[in-house]
């Protein structure tokens, strides 16, 4: 049988050329970058590499660039640096973000902050009056996500920047799911700080970056040998972030084809998908990425899905890859005002260059007949 992996916005294997790249650094140049020898110093000319590549993806200056353990680690270094600024005040967080973001937002609060949720609209968009109503002289940080893992929606991101720029307020943006899947332009984009995942988009898993714009002096988070300017100490992980730039030159540079791929595979999907009867596809209406479909069977619960679906060779996701295995609805749905019934049947679907239109038709026609096997069980 053969096998279709349907789930790159949970992780993308490596792309073209990733591997060879990092080989040499798991193997003969094992220098670490901070020694002053010329295996040190091959090392460091191999990260100055790679973070120019990084900046080069989301048009930013390689002195902006901090490597860390990848998104998550990311997210929790931007969060913590409100409490090593200020003693009180409020962050102000969007409803749909990833856990990531939402749980050091939230651990806050054990530190005496005030921690609120930005509300999204049924399309699941955060509107900028809504954002521009909640800040006030007490806001410490806006954090909104560029795309959202789950349905895929694109945020106005400069827009929403700008309100906090007028305010003074610092703008946090989780932007793992959008780079490498859409044109980012950090410096014009008015974001204070930007986090990355390499694992979303052809690099290795456990590699990430924080992007802090020049205008912001944000604190350290993990403390010891000074290390990536002294703003993330650790002996830098040096195959993975030559992965990481590699991975982000191969995309930066696909970047049309991938867009025009994934769009003609969604398209192709969902013009299947609304010929099956009790099918609700999410933020259909919204700008979404092109290669993430986020939808629901009536009748079905996602995991019943997910393992008819794995059965016959298709790996799709219910949503958050964390929340795989976990019987609630998603808080993203639940943020779009979608009931807890359709919530719980979701099922996405996210593509890579790798995937083809047949692999698409073929998932479509063994969902239309677990839709129709279920719709016959029902009418006995
Ligand atoms: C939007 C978003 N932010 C953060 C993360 C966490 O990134 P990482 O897996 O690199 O820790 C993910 C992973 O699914 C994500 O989708």
């Amino acid at each position: 049988m053969a096998f279709t992996y349907l789930d790159n916005n949970a992780g993308a294997g490596l792309a073209e050329g990733v591997l060879d790249a990092m080989l040499p650094y798991l193997q003969q140049q094992q220098g670490n970058p901070s020694s002053s020898h010329r295996f040190g110093r091959f090392a460091h000319s191999a990260l100055d590499k790679a973070r120019q590549q990084v900046a080069n993806l989301v048009n930013a200056d390689p002195s902006q660039v901090i490597f860390t353990s990848g998104g998550t680690e990311a997210n929790n270094q931007a969060i913590a640096g409100v409490a090593e600024l200020f003693h009180d005040g409020k962050v102000l967080v969007s409803a749909i973000e990833h856990p990531a973001m939402l749980e050091p937002a939230q651990r806050l609060t054990r530190h005496g902050f005030e921690f609120e949720l930005i509300p999204v609209n049924p399309a699941g968009i955060v509107e900028a009056d809504t954002l521009t109503d909640m800040i006030d002289d007490t806001t410490r940080l806006v954090s909104v996500m560029w795309a959202n893992n789950e349905t895929g929606v694109i945020q106005d991101i400069p827009t929403l920047a700008s309100i906090c720029k007028q305010k003074g307020v610092p703008f946090l943006c989780d932007a793992v799911q959008a780079a490498g899947k859409l044109e980012l332009d950090f410096n014009a984009s008015g974001v204070d700080m930007m986090t990355l995942s390499a694992h979303k988009f052809g690099g290795p898993k456990g590699i990430g970056a924080l992007i802090v714009s020049p205008d912001l002096e944000w604190p350290s988070y993990i403390l010891g040998g000074g290390q990536e300017d002294d703003k993330r100490s650790g002996t830098e992980n040096v195959a993975a972030i030559v992965g990481f730039g590699a991975a982000a030159e191969y995309v930066t540079s696909h970047l049309a084809e991938y867009q025009q791929h994934c769009q003609q595979l969604r398209e192709a999907l969902e013009k299947r998908l609304h010929d099956i009867p009790g099918v609700t596809i999410f933020a259909e209406q919204s700008q979404r990425l092109p290669n993430t479909v986020f939808f629901a069977l009536q009748g079905f619960d996602s995991d019943t899905m997910l393992m008819a679906l794995d059965k016959q060779g298709f790996a799709v996701s219910s949503g958050s890859a964390c929340g795989t295995g976990r019987q609630t609805p998603s808080h993203v749905l639940k943020a779009m005002e979608i009931d807890d019934l359709t919530a719980l049947g979701a099922v996405r679907v996210s593509f890579s260059l790798q995937n083809t239109v047949e692999q698409v038709e073929q998932l479509a026609t063994a969902l239309a007949k677990e839709a129709e096997r279920f719709n016959h069980l029902m009418n006995r």
